[in-house]
């Protein structure tokens, strides 16, 4: 299904929307939930990614099929590698064969586990024999995937020893890494992190009966802070249910926005976005998204929405994801009229006069590549293809932008 926006302007009225939970928290507090029966999860996200992460944990299939959800398919292989006397094979989508899960083999078979590649070396569908595993003390490379060393902090406590986790090099996506560990904290396993060595201390009694609540994500969040950049001086979009201070490290929105003339305020568990000021054209946007990889594709689209140069360094982790997205970026920007010149980690996008309308957004089974380019029909008519790819994490994405003012048939 594809989607035509038609040339859109917001609601004068600030509309206010419930965001889904965090896909990231959800598929964490969902594995921990299956080790721990204590916990209570509160707003847990209703994405694809958190379905499947569901549906694998309470399966007694040998075939387990996680689709695109990174998180399910680093943190269940971690799972089902400590589930003695359990044998699965998992899968995912085509996209998923092609996304490298060594480092997280490795690291596992050094403390035990009994995992093979079914195709290739290297890659998924794994066939995973589980087995107690004793070994606690195991060092990885750690500027790949934050999820690998997530997956195996999620499992550490229920390890007979625990875990010592050693980190090589310079570490990427780290408020993952910390979610990961504030979230253990909460739940009563005590860690610590101090240089690149992580100790998770094991738990193997149960926790007390508990309920966490799931905060709204912010990764989608990111959406509408690009609509208010494309949007007027006044205009103003509430967001529920948000804290100030977050596990997720995308809550640096907040302090980037500012560069666009977005402010954010906090009342109550609501974030209120409002433009308050122009953007000079000679502006140029630079960040080092290499804590928040999840938020380069709607930045970079804000820019180029705004006619504003933008330079990402940090994005390493983007030619792994759902798709590449450097790649990606890179041609539907040029179709629009961009210049854009992206390397093995960064971007440059060039100040542009106005965009091409109706061009067709390709979106290359990556929701954020539909999400991105949505926001600007506030400022030209676009057509965006295999539109519901957005359910991988935020399945009523579409409804929204109607809700605030967008015009489109599906
Ligand atoms: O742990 C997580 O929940 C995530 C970590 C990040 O991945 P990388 O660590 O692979 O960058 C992020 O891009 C992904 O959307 C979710
Ligand atoms: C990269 C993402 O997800 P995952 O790696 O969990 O598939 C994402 O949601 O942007």
């Amino acid at each position: 299904m594809d989607i035509h926006l038609q040339k859109s302007e917001l609601y004068k009225e600030s509309v206010t929307l419930e965001i889904t939970g965090s896909k990231s928290e959800t598929n964490r507090l969902l594995l921990l939930q299956a080790l721990y029966p204590a916990l209570r999860i509160e707003n847990a996200s209703n994405s694809d990614d958190s379905k499947v992460m569901t549906q694998a944990l309470s399966s007694n299939t040998l075939v387990v099929d996680i689709h695109h959800a990174g998180t399910a398919m680093r943190f269940l292989t971690a799972y089902f590698a400590m589930k003695a006397g359990k044998t699965v094979t998992l899968t995912g989508s085509q996209r998923m064969t092609e996304r490298p899960i060594e480092i997280l083999v490795n690291a596992l078979d050094v403390l035990g586990a009994d995992i093979s590649y079914q195709n290739h070396n290297g890659f998924p569908p794994l066939v995973i024999k589980g087995k107690s595993l004793v070994k606690h003390k195991v060092s990885l490379q750690a500027n790949v995937s934050s999820q690998y060393i997530s997956a195996l902090l999620l499992i550490a406590p229920q390890l007979k020893n625990g875990l010592e986790l050693t980190l090589q090099g310079t570490m990427t996506s780290v408020p993952y890494i910390k979610m990961t560990l504030d979230l253990l904290e909460q739940i009563g396993v005590e860690t610590t992190f101090q240089n690149q060595v992580i100790t998770v201390f094991p738990k193997p009694d149960g926790v007390e009966q508990q309920t966490i609540v799931v905060e709204s994500d912010w990764s989608s969040a990111s959406y509408f802070y690009s609509c208010v950049a494309l949007s007027s001086v006044g205009t103003s979009i509430t967001l529920k249910s948000y804290k100030k201070t977050s596990l997720q490290g995308d809550s640096v929105l907040a302090e980037l926005y500012k560069e666009f003339g977005v402010s954010s305020k906090f009342r109550d568990h609501s974030l209120i976005l409002t433009k308050t000021e122009e953007v000079e054209k000679d502006t140029g946007i630079a960040f080092n998204l290499a804590n928040a990889p999840d938020i380069a594709q709607t930045i970079t689209v804000t820019a180029l929405g705004l006619g504003l140069s933008c330079d990402l360094t940090g994005l390493h982790t983007l030619k792994i994801k759902e798709t590449d997205r450097l790649e990606a970026l890179k041609t539907e920007i040029e179709k629009l009229g961009g210049k854009i010149n992206v390397t093995e980690s960064s971007l440059h996008l060039a100040k542009n006069e106005k965009c091409n309308p109706d061009i067709s957004i390709a979106t290359y089974n990556d929701h954020r590549m539909a999400m991105a380019f949505a926001p600007l029909a506030l400022k030209i008519p676009i057509r965006i293809e295999d539109a519901s790819v957005v359910s991988k994490s935020y399945p009523e994405f579409w409804d929204d932008l109607k809700r605030i003012g967008f015009h489109f048939n599906k």
